[in-house]
C-alpha cells in the first residue's frame, strides 16, 4: 500500500491531469514520460548542459564509468525498497497506542468530544505574547519509571510500569532512539541546536533522465559538493566549470528518507518542549524530490514528540495538535477540513491568524497517519513538464505543542512549542513550461512570486534591514515565524543530479547559499571557513558578499598599498611615480569603494599573505626581477579572472531575479524597485571595471618603470 497516496484536486477540463494516487519514485519504475525539462528556446542558450554533455570518462567521480546508468538504476531501486521497508517499520510503532480511528474518537454520538477536535483559529505568532514559561526538562532517566506502554487508554491517563534499567541507562523496553539520547538538559542546550540549518538532498537519476542519458553532474563530499557545469568557450570547445558549495549537511543519493529526518528534524525535535518554534521546509525546483522528502517527515517527528511527552514530560499536561493547510493560488485552503477557504487576519498586536483552521488533538502515530494521509489526499497537485505528479501548492502541517494552564481543562491550552512543515511548490520557470496549459502558467507564475517574496524577505534579513516585508505574500506572512525570534529553520534543498537540470541546480544552491548566510547572525566571521570556502572554488557567492558596502574602502587599503618610510629608501629609482601614486590613490579614494584591494579581499589570492604591491617593491630590491614580475603578472591575471568570475556571477543573478520577476508577474512599482535595484548592482559591477582598468593602467605604468630599471642595470627584461 502506498500511505502516502494523494490525489488531483483539478479536473481534466483545466488540462490537467487527474491523480488518484500517488507513487514515490515512480518516475523512477516508469518509462510513460514526455515532460520537457529545461528545452525552452528562450533559455537555451543560457545552459548548455544538454547538448554540451562531455564524454562520461571526464567525470572521474562517476566511477562506474558508462555502466552508471545501470548502477544507478538498480541502487535506485533499492532506495526505494528501503523507504517502503522503512515505512513499514514506522507503523509498527511499538510504542503507539492501539488504533483508533480519529473520525471516530473525535465524535462520539454524533458529538464533539472536548478537547478532540477545536477549530478555531490557529495564532500562527502568538509566541512571544502566549508562550508559556520555560519548562525545565526533567533528566531523562532519573526517576523510577519512564516508560509507559499505554495499552488501550490515551498515554496521558496511563500509569507507569516499567522500571528503568540503571545498567543500560534506558527503560526497558524503550527503543534505542536518537531523539530520547539527544534530549536537552538545559537551555544550553537548546542554543546548541544551530539557528538556521541548510542541508542539501541529491535525489538519483530518474528514469526519464536515464533514457536521455542525461549525466549526474553532482559530486557529493561530507558536507559540500560540486557542480560540473559543462560551458562552452568561443570557439565552441567545452569546458567544465566548477562550483563548490559547502553546507551543514549534504546528502546523497544513497541516503534514506530516515537518514535524512536524524540529520534535519530529529535534533529539534525536543527543544519544542522549550518554547520554540521550529521549520522545516524544502525547497528545489519540480520534480527534485522536495514532496518525497518532505512526507515521511511529520510522521516521524510525530512518534518523537509523543515518545517526549508520554516519557520525558509523562502527566505534564501536554497536548499535541495537529492541523493541515495549503496555499494555492494565493488563498488558504485547510487540508484537514476539506478543503474549507480560511482567511489570514491580522489582529492589533500585529499577530497573524489564520481563522477557521481545524486543528486536531492527536495520542497515538496512527491517528497523525491518518490525518496527514486525508491532507494529502486533499492537496492540489497537477502535471508539469518536470514532474507528472507535481505539488501546485505549498503544503504546511504544523505540529503544535500545548500545554493546559490550570490542569483541570477549564481553559483553552496554551501553546509551548510549534513544528511546521512546509512543502513548498516547486519553482519552475515559465520558459521551461511552454508545454503547459493558462492555468499551470498562472500557478507557475503565484508560486514564482512567493518564491521572490521568500527570497526578498531572506535577503532583507541578510542585510540586516529593518523592514523584513513578509506580507509580500501569504506563505511569507506564514514563514514570518520562522525567522524571528526563538526559531530555528531547517532548510532542505533538493536538487536533481542531472546534467538537464544544471542551471535550476545552480540556483537552487545559491538560494541555500543565501539562506546559510543568515545564520552568521550578523556576525561574518562566525562561519568564515566554510563562506571562503564557497567563494574559493565557486562563482555562486551570495549577492551581499560582492557588492561593495561603505565601510569597505579603509584608509588602511591606501596604506597598505604604498610602501612605507624604510621602504622608500629603496624606492629612489621611482620617486615621482610612488607620489603620483600614492596621490591618485587618495584621489580615487571615494569612488574606491568598489576597490580592488576590497575585492582582493574577497577573491582567490595565489598568497593571500601577498599584498598585491610588494612584488614591485622587490623587484626593484633584488636581483631575481623575473620571477617577481611573474608572481605580479600571475597575480594581475587572477585578479581579472576573478573581476570576471564576479561580473558573470552577478549577470546570472541578474537574469535569474529577471526570470523571476517576469513570471511572478509583479504589480508594477515593484517592478520599478526591482529594476532599480538591479541596476544599482550593475553599475557598481561597472564601477569595479573601472577601476579595474585604472589598476591595469597603473599596472602597466609601473611596469614600463620596471623595463627602464632594469635595461638600465643589465637585467634581461621579458615584457
Ligand atoms: N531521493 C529520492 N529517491 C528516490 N526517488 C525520489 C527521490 N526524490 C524524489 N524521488 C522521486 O522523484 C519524483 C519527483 O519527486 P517529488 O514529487 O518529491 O518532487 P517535488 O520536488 O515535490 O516536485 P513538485 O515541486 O513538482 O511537487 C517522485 O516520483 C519521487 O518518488
Amino acid at each position: 500500500m502506498n500511505g502516502m497516496g494523494r490525489q488531483g484536486r483539478r479536473s481534466g477540463a483545466s488540462g490537467l491531469q487527474v491523480h488518484h494516487q500517488r507513487q514515490d519514485s515512480d518516475n523512477f519504475l516508469e518509462t510513460t514520460s514526455n515532460g520537457r525539462w529545461l528545452q525552452s528556446a528562450g533559455l537555451q542558450h543560457l545552459h548548455s548542459c544538454n547538448n554540451s554533455i562531455p564524454p562520461l570518462q571526464d567525470f572521474a567521480f562517476y566511477g562506474d564509468g558508462g555502466g552508471a546508468g545501470g548502477g544507478q538504476g538498480s541502487r535506485i531501486y533499492r532506495n526505494v525498497q528501503r523507504e517502503f521497508n522503512m515505512g513499514n517499520d514506522f507503523f509498527a510503532e511499538p510504542m503507539s497506542p492501539p488504533v483508533s480511528s480519529w473520525q471516530s474518537s473525535q465524535r462520539k454520538n454524533g458529538e464533539e468530544l472536548p478537547n478532540e477536535f477545536s477549530p478555531g483559529l490557529l495564532d500562527l505568532h502568538s509566541f512571544d505574547t502566549e508562550l508559556l514559561p520555560q519548562i525545565p526538562v526533567p533528566n531523562l532517566y532519573n526517576g523510577p519509571s519512564l516508560y509507559n506502554p499505554v495499552r488501550g487508554r490515551s498515554f496521558d491517563d496511563s500509569e507507569p510500569h516499567i522500571s528503568n534499567n540503571k545498567q543500560t541507562g534506558r527503560a526497558d523496553g524503550v527503543p534505542e532512539n536518537g531523539i530520547l539520547k539527544s534530549l536537552p538538559a538545559d537551555k544550553e542546550k537548546v542554543n546548541s541546536v544551530a539557528k538556521i540549518k541548510v542541508v542539501v538532498r541529491k535525489r538519483p537519476l530518474n528514469k526519464k533522465e536515464l533514457a536521455k542519458n542525461e549525466k549526474d553532474i553532482i559530486e557529493t563530499l561530507s558536507n559540500s559538493l560540486v557542480v560540473h557545469e559543462t560551458k562552452l568557450k568561443v570557439d565552441l570547445t567545452e569546458y567544465l566549470e566548477k562550483h563548490e558549495f559547502v553546507f551543514d549537511a549534504v546528502l546523497n543519493e544513497e541516503v534514506s528518507n530516515d537518514e535524512v529526518y536524524r540529520e534535519t528534524v530529529e535534533p529539534i525535535v525536543p527543544i519544542i518542549f522549550q518554547r520554540t518554534k521550529a521549520t522545516c521546509f524544502a525547497y528545489g525546483q519540480t520534480g527534485s524530490g522536495k514532496t518525497y522528502t518532505m512526507k515521511p517527515l511529520p510522521l516521524r517527528a510525530s512518534r518523537d514528540i509523543l515518545r517526549l511527552m508520554h516519557h520525558s514530560y509523562r502527566n505534564q499536561g501536554f497536548q499535541l495538535f495537529v492541523s493541515f493547510f495549503e496555499i494555492y493560488g494565493g488563498k488558504l485552503y485547510d487540508l484537514l477540513g476539506d478543503r474549507k477557504k480560511l482567511c489570514m487576519r491580522e489582529d492589533g498586536k500585529q499577530q497573524v491568524c489564520i481563522v477557521g483552521l481545524q486543528e486536531y488533538t492527536v495520542s497515538d502515530v496512527e491517528t497523525i497517519k491518518e490525518l496527514i494521509e486525508k491532507g494529502n489526499a486533499t492537496r492540489s497537485t497537477g502535471t508539469t513538464g518536470a514532474n507528472e505528479e507535481s505539488s501546485r501548492s505549498h503544503a504546511i502541517l504544523q505540529l503544535a505543542i500545548k500545554r493546559s494552564v490550570d490542569g483541570n481543562g477549564s481553559k483553552p491550552p496554551r501553546l509551548v512549542g510549534k513544528l511546521s512543515f512546509i512543502d513548498l511548490a516547486g519553482s519552475e520557470r515559465g520558459a521551461d513550461t511552454t508545454d503547459n496549459d493558462k492555468q499551470t502558467r498562472m500557478e507557475g507564475a503565484e508560486i514564482n512570486k512567493s518564491l521572490l517574496a521568500l527570497k526578498e524577505c531572506i535577503r532583507a534579513l541578510d542585510n540586516d534591514q529593518g523592514h523584513i516585508p513578509f506580507r509580500g505574500s501569504k506563505l511569507t506572512e506564514v514563514l514570518r515565524d520562522s525567522f524571528m525570534g526563538n526559531s530555528r529553520t531547517v532548510m532542505i534543498s533538493c536538487i536533481s543530479p542531472s546534467s538537464g537540470s544544471c542551471e535550476h541546480t545552480l540556483n537552487t544552491l545559491r538560494y541555500a547559499d543565501r539562506v546559510k548566510s543568515l545564520s552568521k547572525g550578523g556576525n561574518p566571521k562566525k562561519d568564515v571557513l566554510s563562506s571562503t570556502y564557497n567563494l574559493k572554488e565557486s562563482t555562486a557567492q551570495p549577492l551581499s558578499s560582492v557588492l561593495p558596502t561603505a565601510s569597505s574602502f579603509l584608509e588602511d587599503d591606501i596604506n597598505d598599498t604604498r610602501p612605507d618610510e624604510n621602504e622608500r629608501d629603496d624606492f629612489d629609482a621611482s620617486e615621482d611615480t610612488f607620489e603620483q601614486e600614492k596621490l591618485m590613490w587618495k584621489q580615487n579614494g571615494k569612488r574606491d569603494q568598489y576597490s580592488l584591494s576590497t575585492l582582493e579581499s574577497k577573491l582567490p589570492k595565489p598568497n593571500s599573505q601577498t599584498k598585491w604591491k610588494e612584488p614591485v617593491r622587490s623587484d626593484f630590491k633584488h636581483s631575481n626581477s623575473d620571477d617577481d614580475l611573474n608572481a605580479l603578472l600571475q597575480e594581475e591575471e587572477d585578479l581579472v579572472n576573478a573581476h570576471r568570475k564576479q561580473v558573470e556571477e552577478t549577470m546570472n543573478i541578474v537574469k535569474e531575479e529577471m526570470n523571476l520577476l517576469v513570471e511572478a508577474d509583479q504589480p508594477g512599482n515593484q517592478l520599478d524597485n526591482y529594476i532599480s535595484r538591479l541596476a544599482a548592482i550593475l553599475s557598481q559591477k561597472a564601477a569595479g571595471i573601472i577601476q579595474l582598468q585604472t589598476r591595469l593602467a597603473h599596472f602597466q605604468k609601473r611596469l614600463k618603470e620596471h623595463n627602464v630599471l632594469v635595461s638600465s642595470s643589465g637585467y634581461r627584461s621579458r615584457c
